[in-house]
């Protein structure tokens, strides 16, 4: 099957001062798919994702969202963009609720109710209280909410199981599945978890120091590596060849 590209990336290049981080970066995810981004820490995954959601300018090469140059209509692909990088802020007073009412009247677009996209990522018994009362994985679950509410075609996400205990991490799991296969969303996601990404991913990019190692199908890791992905990314990570 010949799918649509959602997010193609070429030749990108990103220096901090005289620190180039990001040299001569290709990649290319699927309309519909999972691509799950792999690296070890510093490797550049959040500065790729970053210039994908307009918090970056890269230094040189191309950025083509749903067939639209990024760099030129920034802002109209920005609604069509769903995003969870970092920690996300808050209004910290405020409810989950209120919290994503004002994200949704900021976007414009008339979304799905807070009270449904609650549900969706298990927040839906959080009532009046604070933001700044929840813990770490409900803040994360949050910010998954507020990526998802405007319904964008595209979710950026970036280590969004960080701090999700395994139930919260089945049920996203589960809701990313959902996303795809039901209502047809791409999604772009970073995990240092690789069995996570080994569980939802149709392709699978790795990146070190800066530039992508590889980019394959995960079936084609599984059948050509004869392996897990873990073995296949620890024997990238040590010199091994990319498929
Ligand atoms: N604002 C910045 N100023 C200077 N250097 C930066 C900045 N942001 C990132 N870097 C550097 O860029 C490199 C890539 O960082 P990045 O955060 O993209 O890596 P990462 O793959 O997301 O890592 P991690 O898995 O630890 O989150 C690192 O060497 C980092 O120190």
């Amino acid at each position: 099957m010949n799918l649509k590209t959602a997010i193609q990336i070429n030749h990108l290049a990103k220096s901090f001062g005289s620190n180039q981080v990001i040299t001569d970066c290709s990649m290319r995810v699927e309309q519909g798919t999972i691509y799950g981004f792999l690296g070890e820490n510093g490797a550049g995954k959040t500065t790729i994702l970053k210039m994908l959601t307009g918090l970056l300018t890269p230094d040189t090469g191309s950025i083509e969202i749903l067939g639209s140059d990024m760099l030129r209509n920034r802002d109209k692909l920005l609604s069509k963009i769903g995003s969870l990088i970092e920690s996300p802020t808050f209004y910290e007073h405020l409810s989950s609720k209120k919290n994503l009412e004002i994200h949704l009247a900021y976007m414009g677009v008339p979304g799905i109710s807070s009270d449904n996209v609650l549900k969706l990522v298990g927040l839906s018994n959080t009532g009046e209280k604070a933001v700044s009362k929840f813990s770490l994985g409900m803040r994360q679950r949050l910010g998954i909410a507020r990526a998802l509410i405007h319904q964008p075609q595209i979710l950026i996400l970036d280590e969004p199981l960080n701090g999700l205990d395994p139930m919260g991490i089945k049920d996203m799991r589960e809701l990313f599945l959902n996303l795809t296969q039901q209502n047809g969303m791409t999604i772009l996601l970073s995990s240092h978890i690789i069995s996570e990404i080994e569980h939802v991913a149709d392709k699978v990019g790795i990146i070190a120091d800066g530039r992508i190692l590889c980019e394959s199908n995960l079936a084609q890791i599984k059948t050509e590596s004869k392996g897990s992905l873990e073995d296949y990314f620890f024997n990238l990570m040590s010199g091994g060849k990319p498929l």
